[in-house]
């Protein structure tokens, strides 16, 4: 089995709800975000799926949904408050823990197709949370179109 690792970079903040400590005030993170990709077999290149369109997929889609944003539970009574002046903010489903926002980038990359097997998120830099999956796509082969995006697998 191959593996290959894109490491990503964003800033975020957030805040724990449900949560005694500290963190359940407003703050921010510099995130580092690993995203591991698994196959059985490699392309015509010799590559797993080239380093780049791993970025061109996942990297701009961080940029676009969470760097420099407020990552917030559906239940937090901030929500409200941000939506009605119009500030940016991403609401989670769940609480933005470093756990809950590995899964989100997880599922988000396997909705693109690609075959992630394991996100991590180090949120500081001595604590990290990651979050896995069995691999569920067959993957023999990755066609980038001329943006360099994966627009295929398998
Ligand atoms: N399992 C988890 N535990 C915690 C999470 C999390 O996402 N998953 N998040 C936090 C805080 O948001 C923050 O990331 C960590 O805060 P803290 O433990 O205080 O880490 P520091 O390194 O800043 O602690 P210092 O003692 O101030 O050095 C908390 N837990």
């Amino acid at each position: 089995m191959y593996r290959v690792t894109r490491e990503m970079k964003f800033c975020y903040g957030h805040r724990l709800i449900n949560y005694e400590g500290k963190c359940r005030h407003l703050h921010g993170h510099n995130g580092r975000v690993l995203v591991t990709l698994e196959s059985p077999t490699l392309d015509h290149r010799g590559m797993l799926i080239d380093f780049a369109d791993i970025k061109a997929v996942l990297q701009q889609w961080i940029d676009d949904t969470l760097d420099h944003n407020m990552l917030l539970c559906k239940d937090d009574p901030l929500v409200p408050i941000l939506r009605e002046r119009g500030e940016r903010h991403y609401v989670m489903e769940t609480n933005p823990t470093a756990e809950n926002i590995a899964r989100l980038i997880f599922e988000r990359g396997r909705e693109a197709g690609l075959p992630i097997v394991e996100v991590t998120l180090w949120e500081t830099d001595t604590c990290h949370a990651s979050f896995q999956g069995p691999l569920t796509i067959t993957a023999v082969d990755v066609q980038a179109n001329a943006n360099g995006r994966v627009v295929a697998y398998g």
